[in-house]
């Protein structure tokens, strides 16, 4: 990509039609440009050929497409695929494509690195690197070999989304309007730990499902695990819940990865359940990829599935999620840290 000129792809239907009126090119061309971008996905603005040569001669001045092939792609045995992309001069973020039977998942980054620091994550350990645009989060979707292909997204890769709000919207509205890829909001979940700043905004903006990592329903646990806990505590993430109407198209479900000895015990689904009372929700139980220098261990199968019994017969529909792409370092952050390390 020219670093030099600024990329079109992630820019709304309103921000095209602020640039054609500054460029001075004719209204109309803002929905050209977007269904050039978002519709046909070309990689050069000398391809929006119903716009006249004059007009790409003046977008081409300042502007370029912006998209960027993955400079990495790793397969498991599974059928997975990881996709590392360069952002910047030194830093590089993660992808994970995963098909299953009739689903093909993108699982993408929105920030590099993260400030979050749960004790858990690879890349919360990296630290915070900065936010990725709305160019950077679309570019995973959009160049990637199936990209026309997917059905599903979520925002599990590395980052806090509720922490990148702005970008993140973008392309949720990127994804989800006419002009756009036209995709149901359902095909779409956002990942969250639950930041102050961003969580009730992403609830009012946005239609998409939300995921909440939760861990732990007891409090003084969940801040050892994810210090997050200390900015916007789970009882009040759960109380805010409480005003959203989930019974309809929009699915609220809880992520709990289970640690060995730590918060796999049916005390603990009991107090799940206590917290959870009366919300419209699911839980997905998580297998802990283990990370290294953190003393912290996954459950067996057999514990996690008397837990997510448990749950389920008491009333709360819970699955475990299969675990994928665990030859090819499917934790989040695992391949950019190598990456990172490699570049040192
Ligand atoms: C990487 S986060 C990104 C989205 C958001 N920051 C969050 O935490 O929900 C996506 C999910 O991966 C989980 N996760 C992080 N590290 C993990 C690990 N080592 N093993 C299993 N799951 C992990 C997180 O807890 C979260 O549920
Ligand atoms: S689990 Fe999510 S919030 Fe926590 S450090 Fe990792 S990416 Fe950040």
């Amino acid at each position: 990509m020219n670093m030099d000129k600024k990329p079109l792809l992630g820019m709304t239907l309103s921000e095209l039609q602020v640039l054609v009126s500054q460029a001075g090119l004719p209204k109309f061309t803002a929905k050209q440009i977007a269904s050039w971008l978002y519709k046909k996905k070309v990689t050069n603005i000398d391809e929006m050929t119903n716009l006249s040569k004059k007009n790409r001669d003046l977008l081409n001045q300042e502007y370029t497409v912006g998209a960027a092939n993955p400079i990495q792609a790793v397969k498991s045995v599974d059928g997975t695929i990881k996709y590392l992309f360069s952002v910047g001069d030194k830093n590089s973020i993660e992808s994970v494509y995963i098909p299953d039977e009739d689903r093909a998942t993108l699982c993408v980054s929105s920030q590099v690195g993260c400030k979050m620091n749960c004790l858990f994550c690879m890349t919360g350990k990296q630290g915070f690197s900065g936010n990725l645009s709305a160019n950077q989060i679309l570019n995973q979707i959009q160049t990637i070999p199936e990209s026309d292909t997917l059905t599903n997204i979520v925002f599990m890769g590395m980052g806090e989304p509720m922490d990148n709000l702005d970008e993140v919207l973008k392309v949720l509205e990127i994804l989800t309007s006419d002009y756009g890829y036209k995709w149901s909001p359902k095909r779409i979940t956002v990942s969250t730990v639950g930041v102050r700043k961003g969580f009730e905004r992403f609830l009012q903006e946005s239609d998409c499902h939300l995921a909440v990592s939760i861990h732990t329903p007891i409090a003084s646990q969940r801040k050892d695990l994810m210090p997050a806990e200390k900015g916007l505590p789970i009882s009040e993430i759960v109380n805010i819940l409480r005003d959203y109407d989930f019974s309809k198209q929009r699915r609220l479900s809880f992520e709990y990865i289970m640690f060995k000895g730590v918060n796999d015990s049916i005390s603990h689904a009991k107090k799940l359940l206590e917290l959870l009372d009366g919300l419209e929700c699911r839980v997905n139980l998580i297998r802990f990829h283990a990370i290294p220098n953190v003393d912290l261990n996954g459950s067996d199968m057999e514990t996690m599935t008397v837990f997510r019994d448990y749950l389920t017969k008491n009333g709360v529909f819970t699955t475990i999620r299969a675990s994928r792409g665990e030859d090819i370092f499917a934790a989040c952050g695992m391949l950019s840290t190598m990456e990172k390390n490699k570049n040192k």
